[in-house]
């Protein structure tokens, strides 16, 4: 078999993302744990892709197992594949417009609702910048 470096051929992983939008117009977000991937910084929930599954299998599955939720309607929003060196991902962002239950971390980890207009104020992965960019310039700000 042929060698090569390490670092010539990266395998991307596919992460399905949800962003959870309620009726007040705010935004739910959760902060990923201590021994995760990008620790400590908030997140919109979601989890990998496995095999078989669709992007929106994904979602459905990771949004009820992190945060209790049964997702009833989502839109796709944006794809961003981001380079964070030790590990690239493909984000596949869906807009979650319709789900029952109320969300909450479920895995112990903290969470909250938060109004677009603050969601700069949060540490984020720095693959999550346009995302974020995204939902101000629909609010109109
Ligand atoms: N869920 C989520 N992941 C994000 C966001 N931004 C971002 O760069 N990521 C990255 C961090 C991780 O490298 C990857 C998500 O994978 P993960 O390891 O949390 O996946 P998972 O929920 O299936 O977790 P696990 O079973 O491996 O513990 O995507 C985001 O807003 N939400
Ligand atoms: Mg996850």
């Amino acid at each position: 078999m042929m060698k090569m470096r390490s670092d010539t051929i990266k395998k991307s992983v596919l992460v399905a993302v949800g962003v959870i939008e309620n009726t007040d117009g705010e935004i739910f977000i959760c902060r990923r744990g201590a021994s995760q991937h990008q620790a400590y910084k908030w997140e919109f929930p979601g989890g990998k892709v496995e095999a078989g599954e669709s992007v929106a299998q994904a979602l459905a599955r990771e949004l009820a197992e992190e945060i209790g939720i049964a997702v009833r309607s989502c839109q796709p929003f944006m794809r961003i594949e981001h380079d964070y060196g030790d590990k690239q991902v493909i984000l596949d962002i869906r807009k979650v417009t319709a789900f029952t239950g109320k969300p909450q971390g479920l895995e112990g980890q903290p969470s909250r609702w938060v109004p677009v207009t603050e969601l700069h104020s949060y540490d984020f992965p720095a693959a999550n910048s346009p995302i974020v960019d995204k939902l101000l310039t629909e609010a109109g700000n």
